[in-house]
């Protein structure tokens, strides 16, 4: 085998189960040390540290802070931007350096303390960690919302994806109450994956109805959605991986049943706006990443003895099995961790741990496809992991790059429903609803409802395909029918 052959030698996770807990930079350090004990790898050799970004918190020099709690002084820091994918990007890079010769260990941690923020938020309490950076810089993604997206109050993801959710709904003539218990049957499973988990969140397993069936504990968050089946975001968990060339890996004698080989991976990006979509419930990137992930790996979906797609919200899972013909109850299962809504959702960096965990499940021998979203199902990565190593070693250039349908800002006249929600507030009450409209020149357009009998007939039956009159006001469009 070539000395410069990449493979994942350690890995490592941690759940914070009591609140307030440590800092992200505790935590990075914490996975970072377990990963490297399990790799044999003094820390000191390590030549690149690489940090998924964090939510929880904003420091002046990331990379080089944890470089120092660790005693290394890799030549190669990277401090990631917010994306779902961002793990999977690092971990590739890391290992096209390692192929390339120019590294021969790396470490790519996350870690998030968002539970332990919303103690000391509710405590009434600043947050006491260290190293802020000075001043506050700009939230780390690579592009901010679309001016009409903003003005419609269409960011947060509970919206995004439940929009696209209503429009594969009406794409496959399911009914508001099919579409529902059928997201509990797919994530259900989920639920007993999660219980057995031991970093898993939330370890209780639930049944199809109760995560269907909205009640005061299960509230709409983003209608259809409830809150058992959206990512669960504020959590304390860290994760850590060990990358290193086989020649080092022989030199630490690291067991060969402990190194897995990132055997072929893929990365991909459909329109940044939701609204930008030619279809709204479907993704045009997810077959080109698959396609070219599986064709890389020299292995395809039939070859996968473990699953692990990206589970943000139920529409990320219904693409990925729509787009593979995969039957949304496989045998294999769609987790191998429980997935964003039970094992945890932390921000960016729910990859490493299902990395993690399945790099720890083929240790016994086998294939395992990883997939991870960012943004607004915005950008697609899929990595398969093998016991075998391939030649695949692939950079991060997008294999494709959709084309976005135009975007008008402000319209008045007729339109028709493309995809909708409505957004609930604390108490689990309807406040809004938003639309995404075509348009007859072929364009797209965001509308509000505000109008209570309109957002309760949004509620109560099927409104994509609804013919509506917008107008507009101070750039913001209103709908009505
Ligand atoms: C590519 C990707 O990975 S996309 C996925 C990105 N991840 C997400 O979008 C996470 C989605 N999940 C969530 O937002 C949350 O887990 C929720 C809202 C579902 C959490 O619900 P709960 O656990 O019931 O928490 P809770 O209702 O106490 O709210 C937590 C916080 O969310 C915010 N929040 C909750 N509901 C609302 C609402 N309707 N409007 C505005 N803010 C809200 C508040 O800031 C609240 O903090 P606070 O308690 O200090 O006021």
């Amino acid at each position: 085998m070539d000395p410069r052959t990449p493979c994942l030698i350690g890995v490592a996770q941690h759940t914070v189960r009591e609140q307030p807990g440590p800092e992200p930079l505790d935590l990075w350090e914490l996975v970072a040390r377990e990963a490297a004990r399990e790799a044999r790898l003094p820390l000191h050799r390590l030549d690149s540290i690489q940090i998924v970004y964090s939510d929880s918190w904003q420091y002046d020099a990331p990379a080089d802070r944890l470089a120092r709690r660790l005693g290394a002084d890799p030549s190669h820091r990277v401090y990631s931007k917010v994306s779902g994918t961002a793990p999977q990007l690092l971990i590739g890079e890391a290992a096209a350096r390692i192929a390339r010769g120019e590294l021969e260990a790396a470490l790519v941690v996350g870690a998030e303390a968002l539970a332990t923020r919303r103690a000391y938020r509710h405590r009434g309490e600043h947050v006491p960690w260290s190293h802020a950076a000075h001043p506050k810089p700009p939230y780390g993604w690579e592009r901010p919302p679309h001016a009409s997206e903003i003005a419609h109050e269409l960011f947060m993801p509970v919206h995004t994806y439940a929009i696209m959710e209503t429009a594969r709904r009406k794409s496959r003539n399911l009914d508001l109450k099919e579409e529902m218990l059928d997201r509990g049957e797919m994530m259900a499973p989920m639920t007993e994956v999660a219980a057995a988990n031991r970093h898993a969140w939330r370890r209780k397993v639930m049944t199809p109805q109760e995560l269907a069936t909205p009640t005061a504990a299960n509230r709409f968050v983003g209608w259809p959605y409830t809150r058992n089946t959206v990512a669960v975001i504020e959590v304390d968990q860290a994760a850590a991986l060990v990358l290193a060339s086989a020649g080092l890996a022989d030199r630490l004698n690291v067991p060969r049943d402990q190194r897995i080989y990132l055997r072929g991976w893929a990365y991909a990006e459909d329109t940044w706006e939701v609204a930008a979509r030619p279809e709204l419930g479907a993704s045009e990137a997810l077959g080109h990443a698959a396609r070219a992930a599986f064709e890389r790996a020299g292995l395809g979906l039939d070859d996968m003895n473990a699953l692990d797609l990206y589970s943000c919200f139920a529409i990320a899972l219904r693409q990925a099995c729509d787009t593979l013909g995969l039957d949304p109850l496989d045998r294999r299962g769609l987790t191998v961790t429980g997935g964003l809504p039970y094992a945890g959702g932390p921000s960016s960096c729910y990859v490493l741990h299902s990395t993690a965990t399945m790099a720890a499940l083929l240790r016994d021998g086998g294939h395992g496809l990883v997939t991870g979203v960012g943004m607004h199902l915005t950008k697609h990565a899929y990595a398969v992991w093998s016991s075998e190593p391939g030649t695949d070693r692939s950079d991060g250039v997008p294999v494709f790059v959709a084309d976005p349908v135009p975007i008008a800002d402000v319209h008045e006249g007729p339109a028709t429903v493309a995809g909708y929600t409505v957004a609930h507030d604390r108490e689990g009450r309807p406040d809004k609803g938003i639309l995404i409209v075509d348009l007859p020149d072929g364009r797209r357009a965001h509308a509000l409802v505000r109008q209570a009998d309109l957002i309760a007939d949004a509620l109560g039956r099927e409104l994509v395909g609804q013919e509506v009159r917008l107008s507009s006001e101070g750039g913001v469009n209103q709908a009505a029918w």
